[in-house]
């Protein structure tokens, strides 16, 4: 997805589109103002009294007109400004989201680039209507004055545009390049105050400091090459600018010498007065040009390959999972061989496994997280998706917020429903007397590990869910902890795979779970 212009005029209500280029227009008059007032007043030698306080009226109201409009088209500006920004914020967030980027690299996009495109490309666009009108108000302004004049002058201030045409390129990228610096910068940032627990008692923060030092080191020195390449491109224009204005005063005495085109000393003045808001015009477009493609990069989103937001609501099957030939590869690494498996609906399937050899992985698969290598998998007769499972890892979120906010996440259930969830997890007693008014934040520190995934459990639970993937949910837990949730779990209707390290035997046979092994061959088969 792309933050254009289009973008941009979609998100804008038409009526402030329309006052907008009627005020930017109305203001802009305030280039030619000084020239076409002040251009009159050798006239005023042979007039009355009567005629030069109309005269001071006229002028009166042209420019407290003018600049009525200019505020006018100023609070347009913050008005439509507002608009853009919320939803400039509100796409970032949500593409963040359906690309499932790190934490670090979603704020990076909701502060710094939101500030960049917000600062380089929204306030830009504005100005350019302002500039744009300006130009062609001064241009036309200078035509009707003396148009031979008139186009030499103009044809200089073209001039001012080359720096840009071959800076443009360059700008881009050094767009580019600082954003991914500092991205980089905040990822370290972010490595550094989460980590401080293992940099303490490993004492690795001095160490693990000069990453964070070479990093931002970096960063800044693109943010610098980033304004430098733009004052390169800035300079060039004042160099050329101090061409268009010599360069048409040389033609004119010229003129005036020769006695060609009616080119008098005053028509020069008036000309120098309003071709100097030709002239500014012309290199802040430039110069609003050079923003604007310096932020291409910045708004260019990525697009997700299976968009997260837009799932389809959950089936009300019974649960019924199918394994046809699901191969499972992460490049040249094998995770799982083809493998065909039918798990009807209440099953408890327990995989195990040593570390790295492919649990989380095969549940991502089956909850439709992310696709198989090749064959299928079916749930309920259906692709999965997340939208249709629950998956619930070792870590899950805890929202800042009361335990009803937990659960419900914003949607809509009874508080008899939350209670009854949270009394199949066992939680009712242990949260106090009001349970679902508890506040709890994502820090955990005000909930236990077991109650979290019990917590996690019931939010899941409510959903009512026919199959539920659960990733080591016991991992961080004691072993009491870890039978009462395993106990809960297995005697739930819901067809139940779990991936987990450690397990208990007994519990397994008792309770009729399947139990199954990734083997080193990346094979699924049964524990003997
Ligand atoms: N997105 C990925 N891209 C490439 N390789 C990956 C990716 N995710 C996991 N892997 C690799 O695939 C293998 C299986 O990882 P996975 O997390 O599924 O294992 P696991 O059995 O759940 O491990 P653990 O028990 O330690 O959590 C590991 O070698 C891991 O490094």
């Amino acid at each position: 997805m792309m933050i254009n212009v289009k973008w941009v005029l979609q998100r804008l209500p038409h009526w402030e589109i329309v006052l907008l280029l009627i005020f930017a227009l109305l203001g802009s008059f305030e280039g030619v103002l000084n020239g076409f007032v002040l251009g009159r007043l050798p006239s005023l030698t042979q007039a009355t009294t009567a005629q030069r306080y109309q005269y001071l009226g006229q002028a009166l109201v042209a420019y407290a007109g003018t600049y009525t409009c200019l505020f006018i088209f100023q609070l347009l500006i913050q008005d439509a400004l507002r608009r853009l920004n919320i939803a400039l914020k509100e796409t970032l967030l949500t593409v963040s989201f359906e690309t499932s980027e790190a934490p670090s690299a979603g704020l990076n996009r909701l502060t710094n680039d939101a500030a960049q495109i917000q600062g380089r490309y929204f306030e830009v666009i504005l100005a350019i209507l302002s500039a744009g009108f300006g130009a062609i108000t001064a241009a036309i302004f200078v035509l009707v004055t003396n148009w031979m004049m008139g186009l030499i002058s103009i044809a200089f201030s073209a001039l001012t545009m080359v720096p840009m045409l071959f800076g443009q390129t360059k700008l881009a990228a050094l767009g580019k390049r600082w954003s991914t610096a500092n991205a980089a910068t905040l990822a370290a940032g972010s490595d550094w105050l989460e980590g401080r627990g293992d940099l303490v008692q490993y004492q690795a923060a001095g160490s693990f400091f000069d990453r964070v030092k070479q990093r931002l080191a970096v960063s800044e020195k693109r943010l610098q090459q980033q304004t430098n390449g733009q004052l390169r491109v800035q300079y060039g224009n004042w160099m050329l600018t101090v061409l268009t204005l010599i360069g048409p005063l040389a033609i004119g005495f010229w003129l005036i010498h020769v006695g060609g085109f009616g080119v008098t000393i005053s028509v020069l003045l008036t000309l120098l007065l309003s071709v100097d808001h030709v002239t500014m015009n012309i290199r802040m477009l430039i110069q609003y040009w050079s923003q604007l493609t310096g932020t291409r990069e910045l708004r260019h989103l990525p697009q997700a390959p299976t968009p997260l937001l837009s799932q389809r609501t959950p089936t009300r099957g019974k649960g019924q999972i199918d394994l046809q030939g699901v191969t499972i590869a992460y490049g040249d690494q094998p995770i799982l061989a083809a493998t065909d498996m039918a798990l009807t609906p209440g099953t408890k399937l327990l995989v195990s496994g040593p570390s790295g050899s492919g649990k989380s992985t095969l549940l991502r698969v089956l909850g439709g997280w992310q696709q198989p290598t090749d064959g299928r998998v079916l749930v309920d007769g259906e692709a999965p998706a997340p939208a249709k499972t629950t998956y619930i890892n070792q870590t899950p979120w805890v929202f800042a917020g009361t335990v009803r906010e937990n659960l419900t996440l914003g949607q809509t259930f009874t508080d008899d429903a939350l209670l009854a969830a949270l009394s199949q997890v066992g939680l009712t007693t242990e949260l106090g007397d009001k349970p679902l008014d508890r506040v709890i934040a994502p820090d955990q520190a005000s909930i236990s590990g077991g109650q979290l995934q019990r917590l996690a459990l019931a939010r899941g639970l409510l959903r009512k869910r026919p199959v539920m993937l659960l990733d080591e949910i016991t991992a961080g837990l004691d072993d009491r902890n870890a039978q009462q949730i395993r106990n809960l779990i297995y005697h739930l209707p819901n067809t139940i795979i779990e991936a987990a390290h450690h397990f208990d035997d007994a519990q397994l046979q008792a309770d009729h779970v399947l139990h199954y092994q990734l083997t080193p061959a990346h094979i699924l088969a049964p524990m003997s």
